[in-house]
């Protein structure tokens, strides 16, 4: 993102709603999966009980979007092997967005707002432990290309966070950023991703890239490309109009874009502006 301001300092068709299953995080334990309920433990997948696992109450400010909000679509990349590093990311032990309350309820007032416009809100990315930051940095200087056709197909992975694509000090760490998107009410199915499956450019035109329900935003999500530059002069059009409803939505309930990225939006008022978490994303956290 050479060139942009930093991030604000602060087959088969699946439920529109649905994001592809998790396999075990590496960060999971190894010991055998137990038939009895634990209270405040939970399998990386989130379908049983897991029994090595203490999982840390999250903060007083944290929420489930989907308690506060349960119509916003989650696509949660992170959880499952569908983004960058092409692996689930450590800490996100089940698919599900979690963020700081006043970001949840300003994303519940944009998503009034959109619904009357045919269109609703589709989370990729919300708060983000700081062991899956730290994954991020190692991934940046392994040799391991499987997913840059995909992300990066034009970047040099080691250049990702130089270059401001991806922050070692993030507001997703501070649960006051997300990456989202738009989708057209009601929302389409898209097709599950298949690690292994051939790759498209996040760059090319809709219809060749990586199936996603969401609108045109003239690149895929987590498209390391200058074409992602929110105001990037290519993007005209359908793709233009759509980047700038949603910033005209989520800048009216008090969030701010990143110029190089159309999806990532931080809150400008945050709650814990100098606190970066780590506990994991997981129900196990909210009981
Ligand atoms: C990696 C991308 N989804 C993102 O969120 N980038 C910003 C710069 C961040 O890591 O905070
Ligand atoms: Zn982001």
């Amino acid at each position: 993102a050479c060139g942009v301001s930093e991030p604000p300092a602060s087959s088969p068709s699946v439920s529109p709603r649905a994001s592809a299953p998790a396999s075990p995080t590496s960060d999971a334990p190894s010991s055998p999966p137990s038939t009895q309920p634990q209270g405040r433990q939970s399998s990386p997948d989130g379908q049983r009980p897991h029994p090595a696992r203490k999982v840390p109450p999250a903060p007083d400010e944290f929420v489930r979007l989907r308690d506060v909000d349960a119509s916003i679509i989650e696509d949660m990349r992170y959880a499952t092997p569908h983004n960058f590093t092409g692996r689930p990311v450590p800490g996100y032990h089940e698919p599900m967005c979690v963020l700081t309350r006043p970001l949840a309820e300003a994303l519940h007032r944009a998503q009034q707002q959109l619904r009357g416009q045919g269109y609703g809100l589709k989370v990729y990315d919300c708060y983000r432990p700081q062991r899956a930051v730290d994954r991020f940095v190692a991934w940046a200087s392994d040799g391991d290309q499987r997913m840059k056709r995909e992300f990066y197909p034009d970047a040099d992975k080691s250049r990702l966070f130089a270059d401001g694509w991806l922050a070692e000090r993030s507001g997703h760490s501070r649960g006051s950023s997300v990456d989202l998107t738009l989708v057209r009410l009601p929302a389409a199915a898209q097709r599950d991703y298949v690690p292994g499956q051939p790759l498209t450019p996040c760059t090319a035109p809709q219809d060749r890239r990586a199936s996603d329900n969401s609108v045109d935003m003239a690149t895929g999500y987590d498209c390391f490309d200058s074409l992602s530059h929110t105001d990037d002069p290519r993007v005209t059009g359908a793709a233009r109009q759509n980047r700038d409803r949603l910033r005209d939505a989520l800048t009216s309930v008090g969030l701010e874009n990143y110029s190089a990225e159309w999806w990532h939006y931080n809150l400008t008022q945050e709650p814990y502006p100098d606190q970066y978490f780590d506990f994991p994303v997981d129900s196990a956290a909210f009981r």
